[in-house]
Protein backbone atom coordinates (compact mmCIF):
# COMPACT_ATOMS: atom_id res chain seq x y z
CA UNK A 1 0.00 0.00 0.00
CA UNK A 2 1.29 3.34 -0.82
CA UNK A 3 1.90 5.55 2.71
CA UNK A 4 0.82 9.19 2.40
CA UNK A 5 4.47 9.74 3.22
CA UNK A 6 5.09 8.69 -0.29
CA UNK A 7 2.89 10.50 -2.06
CA UNK A 8 3.25 14.10 -4.16
CA UNK A 9 1.70 16.52 -1.21
CA UNK A 10 0.41 18.59 -3.85
CA UNK A 11 -1.31 16.13 -5.59
CA UNK A 12 -3.93 15.48 -2.53
CA UNK A 13 -3.83 17.63 0.26
CA UNK A 14 -5.35 21.59 0.90
CA UNK A 15 -3.12 23.48 3.22
CA UNK A 16 -5.28 22.49 6.32
CA UNK A 17 -4.44 18.52 5.61
CA UNK A 18 -1.56 17.07 7.56
CA UNK A 19 1.53 16.71 5.37
CA UNK A 20 3.52 13.75 4.40
CA UNK A 21 6.75 15.46 5.78
CA UNK A 22 5.20 16.94 9.26
CA UNK A 23 7.23 16.52 12.52
CA UNK A 24 5.39 14.73 14.73
CA UNK A 25 4.07 17.74 16.88
CA UNK A 26 2.79 19.42 13.59
CA UNK A 27 1.06 16.05 12.60
CA UNK A 28 0.05 15.54 16.00
CA UNK A 29 -1.40 18.86 15.84
CA UNK A 30 -3.05 18.68 12.44
CA UNK A 31 -4.57 15.42 13.20
CA UNK A 32 -6.30 16.96 16.59
CA UNK A 33 -7.50 19.62 14.54
CA UNK A 34 -9.12 17.52 11.86
CA UNK A 35 -10.57 15.63 13.91
CA UNK A 36 -12.04 18.53 15.88
CA UNK A 37 -13.52 19.81 12.53
CA UNK A 38 -14.91 16.59 12.06
CA UNK A 39 -16.51 17.18 15.73
CA UNK A 40 -17.94 20.27 15.41
CA UNK A 41 -19.74 19.51 11.90
CA UNK A 42 -21.50 16.55 13.20
CA UNK A 43 -22.77 18.32 16.35
CA UNK A 44 -23.81 20.77 13.54
CA UNK A 45 -25.18 18.07 11.33
CA UNK A 46 -27.61 16.09 13.69
CA UNK A 47 -27.98 18.05 16.40
CA UNK A 48 -28.30 17.56 20.52
CA UNK A 49 -31.83 16.29 20.51
CA UNK A 50 -30.34 12.41 20.56
CA UNK A 51 -27.32 12.87 23.20
CA UNK A 52 -26.32 9.15 22.99
CA UNK A 53 -26.25 9.19 19.06
CA UNK A 54 -24.12 12.19 19.02
CA UNK A 55 -21.67 11.03 21.52
CA UNK A 56 -21.15 7.33 20.15
CA UNK A 57 -20.90 8.70 16.39
CA UNK A 58 -18.65 11.34 17.64
CA UNK A 59 -16.58 9.09 19.41
CA UNK A 60 -16.34 6.63 16.10
CA UNK A 61 -15.85 9.40 13.45
CA UNK A 62 -12.81 10.94 15.30
CA UNK A 63 -11.30 7.67 16.50
CA UNK A 64 -11.61 6.35 12.78
CA UNK A 65 -10.74 9.18 10.92
CA UNK A 66 -7.44 9.46 13.38
CA UNK A 67 -6.49 5.73 13.30
CA UNK A 68 -7.04 6.34 8.80
CA UNK A 69 -4.40 9.21 9.10
CA UNK A 70 -1.93 7.62 11.66
CA UNK A 71 -1.89 4.15 9.82
CA UNK A 72 -1.18 6.31 5.87
CA UNK A 73 1.34 8.83 7.73
CA UNK A 74 3.28 6.67 10.46
CA UNK A 75 2.40 3.08 9.23
CA UNK A 76 5.04 1.48 11.62
CA UNK A 77 3.89 3.15 14.22
CA UNK A 78 1.84 1.34 16.92
CA UNK A 79 -1.73 3.53 18.47
CA UNK A 80 -3.05 3.07 21.99
CA UNK A 81 -6.79 4.50 21.60
CA UNK A 82 -9.52 5.03 23.75
CA UNK A 83 -12.27 3.84 21.30
CA UNK A 84 -9.99 1.03 19.79
CA UNK A 85 -10.20 -2.79 19.21
CA UNK A 86 -7.68 -5.31 18.76
CA UNK A 87 -4.40 -4.01 18.36
CA UNK A 88 -4.97 -0.50 19.15
CA UNK A 89 -7.36 -1.52 22.52
CA UNK A 90 -6.17 -1.38 25.84
CA UNK A 91 -5.76 -5.08 25.60
CA UNK A 92 -3.79 -4.54 22.60
CA UNK A 93 -0.45 -6.18 22.88
CA UNK A 94 1.66 -4.55 19.94
CA UNK A 95 2.02 -1.28 21.64
CA UNK A 96 4.28 -3.03 24.21
CA UNK A 97 7.70 -4.16 22.31
CA UNK A 98 6.87 -0.92 19.60
CA UNK A 99 9.54 1.88 20.07
CA UNK A 100 6.71 4.61 18.99
CA UNK A 101 2.81 4.35 20.49
CA UNK A 102 0.37 7.30 19.59
CA UNK A 103 -2.05 7.33 22.72
CA UNK A 104 -5.08 9.00 20.99
CA UNK A 105 -8.37 9.84 22.78
CA UNK A 106 -10.39 10.64 19.93
CA UNK A 107 -13.04 12.63 22.29
CA UNK A 108 -12.59 13.81 25.68
CA UNK A 109 -15.38 14.88 27.31
CA UNK A 110 -18.03 13.10 25.57
CA UNK A 111 -20.66 13.92 27.73
CA UNK A 112 -19.54 18.00 27.53
CA UNK A 113 -19.56 17.36 23.35
CA UNK A 114 -23.05 16.43 23.42
CA UNK A 115 -24.42 19.09 25.35
CA UNK A 116 -25.17 22.29 23.70
CA UNK A 117 -23.22 25.37 24.31
CA UNK A 118 -20.54 23.48 25.84
CA UNK A 119 -17.15 24.10 24.84
CA UNK A 120 -15.08 21.82 27.55
CA UNK A 121 -14.47 18.92 25.09
CA UNK A 122 -11.16 18.01 23.54
CA UNK A 123 -9.08 15.45 21.02
CA UNK A 124 -5.97 14.47 22.25
CA UNK A 125 -2.96 12.85 20.06
CA UNK A 126 -0.03 12.14 22.07
CA UNK A 127 3.59 10.33 20.66
CA UNK A 128 5.13 8.09 22.94
CA UNK A 129 8.41 7.25 22.51
CA UNK A 130 10.38 4.39 24.07
CA UNK A 131 13.16 5.17 26.56
CA UNK A 132 11.62 9.26 25.83
CA UNK A 133 8.02 9.02 26.99
CA UNK A 134 5.75 11.25 25.41
CA UNK A 135 7.73 13.71 22.69
CA UNK A 136 4.93 15.10 21.02
CA UNK A 137 1.32 16.01 21.69
CA UNK A 138 -1.53 18.22 20.97
CA UNK A 139 -4.91 18.75 22.20
CA UNK A 140 -7.30 20.15 19.84
CA UNK A 141 -10.37 22.15 21.67
CA UNK A 142 -12.69 22.65 18.98
CA UNK A 143 -15.48 24.63 20.63
CA UNK A 144 -12.89 27.18 21.94
CA UNK A 145 -11.24 27.42 18.69
CA UNK A 146 -7.63 26.58 20.21
CA UNK A 147 -4.93 24.22 19.88
CA UNK A 148 -1.55 23.37 22.49
CA UNK A 149 1.02 22.10 21.06
CA UNK A 150 4.34 20.55 23.17
CA UNK A 151 6.32 22.74 20.79
CA UNK A 152 4.45 26.01 21.55
CA UNK A 153 3.87 27.46 24.91
CA UNK A 154 1.22 29.76 25.66
CA UNK A 155 1.93 32.69 27.87
CA UNK A 156 4.83 33.18 30.47
CA UNK A 157 4.32 31.42 33.64
CA UNK A 158 4.59 34.68 35.84
CA UNK A 159 1.46 36.44 34.83
CA UNK A 160 -0.93 33.78 35.55
CA UNK A 161 -1.11 33.67 39.04
CA UNK A 162 -4.84 34.72 41.04
CA UNK A 163 -5.30 36.03 43.98
CA UNK A 164 -7.66 32.80 45.09
CA UNK A 165 -5.91 29.71 44.21
CA UNK A 166 -7.85 28.14 41.85
CA UNK A 167 -8.13 24.28 41.21
CA UNK A 168 -9.98 22.47 38.05
CA UNK A 169 -11.86 19.54 39.26
CA UNK A 170 -14.39 17.04 37.39
CA UNK A 171 -17.59 18.61 36.92
CA UNK A 172 -19.10 15.20 37.54
CA UNK A 173 -16.73 13.60 39.70
CA UNK A 174 -14.90 16.35 41.63
CA UNK A 175 -12.49 14.35 44.14
CA UNK A 176 -12.72 13.99 47.98
CA UNK A 177 -8.76 15.15 47.50
CA UNK A 178 -9.41 18.17 45.60
CA UNK A 179 -12.02 19.32 47.93
CA UNK A 180 -9.86 18.75 50.53
CA UNK A 181 -6.61 20.20 49.26
CA UNK A 182 -9.18 23.08 48.52
CA UNK A 183 -9.47 23.72 51.93
CA UNK A 184 -6.20 23.79 53.16
CA UNK A 185 -5.03 26.31 50.47
CA UNK A 186 -8.13 27.95 51.02
CA UNK A 187 -8.45 27.45 46.97
CA UNK A 188 -11.97 27.41 45.26
CA UNK A 189 -12.74 24.50 42.74
CA UNK A 190 -13.78 24.83 39.30
CA UNK A 191 -15.61 22.30 38.16
CA UNK A 192 -15.08 21.71 34.33
CA UNK A 193 -15.53 18.94 32.04
CA UNK A 194 -12.96 16.65 30.11
CA UNK A 195 -9.08 16.01 31.24
CA UNK A 196 -7.50 17.97 27.72
CA UNK A 197 -10.02 21.15 28.50
CA UNK A 198 -8.75 21.22 32.19
CA UNK A 199 -5.19 21.13 31.66
CA UNK A 200 -5.71 23.66 28.54
CA UNK A 201 -7.44 25.49 31.35
CA UNK A 202 -4.05 25.48 33.92
CA UNK A 203 -1.39 25.90 31.28
CA UNK A 204 -3.46 29.15 29.64
CA UNK A 205 -4.06 30.29 33.10
CA UNK A 206 -7.86 29.97 33.56
CA UNK A 207 -6.70 28.23 36.70
CA UNK A 208 -3.92 27.78 38.58
CA UNK A 209 -4.15 23.33 38.76
CA UNK A 210 -6.32 20.37 38.15
CA UNK A 211 -6.72 17.85 40.35
CA UNK A 212 -8.05 14.35 39.41
CA UNK A 213 -8.23 11.29 41.27
CA UNK A 214 -10.95 8.07 41.20
CA UNK A 215 -9.72 6.72 37.61
CA UNK A 216 -8.96 7.32 34.35
CA UNK A 217 -6.15 5.84 31.56
CA UNK A 218 -3.40 6.81 30.05
CA UNK A 219 -5.17 8.60 27.19
CA UNK A 220 -7.31 11.19 29.24
CA UNK A 221 -4.11 12.40 30.27
CA UNK A 222 -1.06 11.57 27.51
CA UNK A 223 -1.36 14.63 25.13
CA UNK A 224 -2.73 17.26 27.66
CA UNK A 225 0.38 16.38 30.32
CA UNK A 226 2.74 15.94 27.58
CA UNK A 227 2.04 19.89 26.57
CA UNK A 228 1.91 20.84 30.50
CA UNK A 229 5.16 19.50 31.13
CA UNK A 230 7.08 20.59 27.31
CA UNK A 231 6.00 24.06 28.37
CA UNK A 232 7.09 24.18 32.25
CA UNK A 233 4.10 23.32 34.36
CA UNK A 234 4.37 20.48 36.53
CA UNK A 235 3.06 17.10 36.01
CA UNK A 236 2.54 14.17 38.46
CA UNK A 237 0.71 11.20 40.20
CA UNK A 238 -1.15 12.60 43.59
CA UNK A 239 2.16 11.55 45.56
CA UNK A 240 4.23 13.13 43.21
CA UNK A 241 5.30 10.24 41.30
CA UNK A 242 6.01 10.20 37.66
CA UNK A 243 3.36 9.63 35.34
CA UNK A 244 3.86 6.65 33.47
CA UNK A 245 2.46 6.14 29.81
CA UNK A 246 2.42 3.04 27.41
CA UNK A 247 2.19 0.23 30.06
CA UNK A 248 0.64 -3.13 30.06
CA UNK A 249 -2.51 -1.49 31.95
CA UNK A 250 -3.42 2.00 30.89
CA UNK A 251 -4.86 2.42 33.59
CA UNK A 252 -3.78 5.65 35.14
CA UNK A 253 -5.82 6.76 37.72
CA UNK A 254 -4.85 9.99 39.38
CA UNK A 255 -2.76 13.36 38.56
CA UNK A 256 -2.04 16.59 39.61
CA UNK A 257 -0.69 19.72 37.36
CA UNK A 258 -0.50 23.49 38.27
CA UNK A 259 1.98 25.94 38.39
CA UNK A 260 5.31 24.72 39.20
CA UNK A 261 5.33 27.43 42.23
CA UNK A 262 2.22 25.54 43.62
CA UNK A 263 3.31 22.38 43.29
CA UNK A 264 4.91 21.89 47.13
CA UNK A 265 1.97 23.63 48.74
CA UNK A 266 -0.41 21.57 46.78
CA UNK A 267 1.10 18.33 46.93
CA UNK A 268 1.49 18.28 50.68
CA UNK A 269 -2.46 19.22 50.60
CA UNK A 270 -3.45 16.29 48.47
CA UNK A 271 -0.75 14.21 50.74
CA UNK A 272 -2.72 15.52 54.37
CA UNK A 273 -6.13 14.38 52.41
CA UNK A 274 -5.08 11.06 51.49
N1 LIG B 1 -13.45 7.47 37.72
C1 LIG B 1 -13.15 7.44 36.43
N2 LIG B 1 -12.90 6.26 35.80
C2 LIG B 1 -12.58 6.22 34.49
N3 LIG B 1 -12.47 7.31 33.70
C3 LIG B 1 -12.72 8.52 34.26
C4 LIG B 1 -13.05 8.63 35.65
N4 LIG B 1 -13.22 9.95 35.93
C5 LIG B 1 -13.00 10.61 34.77
N5 LIG B 1 -12.69 9.75 33.77
C6 LIG B 1 -12.44 10.10 32.38
O1 LIG B 1 -11.62 11.25 32.31
C7 LIG B 1 -12.10 12.15 31.31
C8 LIG B 1 -12.42 13.47 31.96
O2 LIG B 1 -13.45 13.27 32.91
P1 LIG B 1 -14.12 14.49 33.68
O3 LIG B 1 -14.72 15.38 32.63
O4 LIG B 1 -15.13 13.88 34.59
O5 LIG B 1 -13.01 15.18 34.39
C9 LIG B 1 -13.33 11.50 30.67
O6 LIG B 1 -12.90 10.90 29.46
P2 LIG B 1 -13.85 10.63 28.20
O7 LIG B 1 -14.77 11.76 28.03
O8 LIG B 1 -12.84 10.49 27.10
O9 LIG B 1 -14.54 9.34 28.51
C10 LIG B 1 -13.75 10.49 31.72
O10 LIG B 1 -14.36 9.33 31.18
MG1 LIG C 1 -10.96 10.90 27.84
Amino acid sequence: MTSKRDRDPASCHDDASPQPHDSDVALAAALADGAGQKLLSLRNRIGFSDSRRLRDEGDQLAHQYLLEELVAFRPGDAVLSEEGRGQTSRYGTERLTADRVWIIDPLDGTREYSEEGRDDWAVHVALWERARGITAAAVALPAQGATLRSDQAPVPIEQRKHSVIRIAVSRTRPPVEAKSAAATLGAELVPMGSAGAKLAAVVTGKVDAYVHAGGQFEWDSAAPVGVALAGGWHASRLDGSKLVYNQPDPYLPDLVACRPDLATSLLEAIRESL
